[in-house]
């Protein structure tokens, strides 16, 4: 993952593409603090991350125990700080016309629905304050919710839980057959279409996490506008793009977690799409076309 970091490619439109990666460490709870439980990873500075490893002394030299990132988060980092420096650049270039992905990734009950939750509500409305001081365009906001839940793909926005189809579309790329959009009228209608979803979302028990996210959720914000004044130098000036935000669900040891059943089955489908997710990550990396942006918080 280190390896990834900070790194940049030039996309077609010679535009710079970049993945940039973050690292947020969340507090002890209860639970672990009554268990005496420490933890065994120490941010030394903005950057890095070390594990403070029960490795013998004399061993210690044969793994690495400082990781590099663009940025790390300490323990007592509100989440605010969190969005300004990690997530906030790249989801408001939607405004510019630059399509976007932040991604909560990391093992289970480490912090990622809490963190996204936090990143996506000060994302929106950081938006909303930008539309409203800039009256010379028109906007348009539309919303999409999707779940996928043990391989299904389901509408977050609807109370149907028929799976939808994913379609391969010559244009548009992939695209999900009959999903929801809705327009988002201001703020406190996106905050009502978020309290649905949350409502949706297929959560469950596990010795882990009393709420434990069983779905990849993507939360999609796509934002159309153009100058009032709508030619301008001849040239329109129309943009549209979206920002996903994307709380994946954790990768769990079925020891730690102690599933069994539908968990256990839960956990298979969970764990072999991350690692698929990290093999396109790994690929998308490599290639050099397209335009899209990756935040990644581990
Ligand atoms: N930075 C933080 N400060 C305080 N509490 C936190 C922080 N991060 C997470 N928590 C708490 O830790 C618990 C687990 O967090 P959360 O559900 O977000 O984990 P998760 O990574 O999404 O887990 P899963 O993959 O199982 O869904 C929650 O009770 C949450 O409120």
């Amino acid at each position: 993952m280190g390896s990834t970091s900070g790194e940049s490619m030039q996309g077609s439109e010679g535009r710079e593409e970049r993945i940039v990666v973050s690292v947020r460490v969340r507090p002890l709870n209860d639970k672990e603090l009554a268990k005496n439980d420490v933890s065994e990873w120490e941010c030394s500075n903005d950057t890095t991350i070390i594990y403070r490893s029960n490795v013998p002394a004399s061993d210690r030299s044969l793994y690495p125990t400082a990781y590099s990132f663009d940025r790390v988060f300490r323990t007592d980092c509100p989440t605010h700080k969190v969005y300004e420096e990690a997530a906030k650049e790249v989801a408001l270039s939607v405004l510019s016309g630059i399509n976007s992905s932040i991604f909560a990734y990391g093992q289970t009950s480490s912090g990622k629905t809490y963190t996204m939750s936090g990143i996506t509500e000060y994302a929106v409305t950081d938006i909303f304050n930008h539309i409203e001081n800039h009256k010379e365009r028109e906007y348009v906001l539309k919303f999409s919710a999707l779940e996928i839940y043990n391989e299904s793909v389901r509408d977050l926005l609807s109370t149907d839980t028929t799976p939808l189809r994913l379609l391969d579309d010559p244009e548009r790329g992939t695209v999900v057959e009959k999903l929801t959009e809705e327009t988002v009228l201001d703020l406190n209608h996106f905050e009502e279409l978020i309290s649905f979803c949350e409502t949706q979302r297929q959560i469950g028990e596990t010795s882990l996490n009393e709420a434990s996210s069983r779905s990849h959720q993507i939360l999609r914000l796509t934002i159309e506008s153009s100058a009032c004044e709508s030619m301008v130098n001849g040239k329109s000036s129309s943009l549209a793009a979206s920002v996903n935000f994307v709380d994946l669900a954790g990768s769990e040891r079925a020891s730690q977690t102690n599933s069994a059943g539908t968990r256990l089955k839960e956990g298979c489908h969970i764990n072999r799409s991350l690692l698929t997710l990290g093999t396109v990550i790994r690929k998308l990396r490599l290639a050099s076309k397209g335009c899209i942006q990756y935040f990644l918080l581990v």
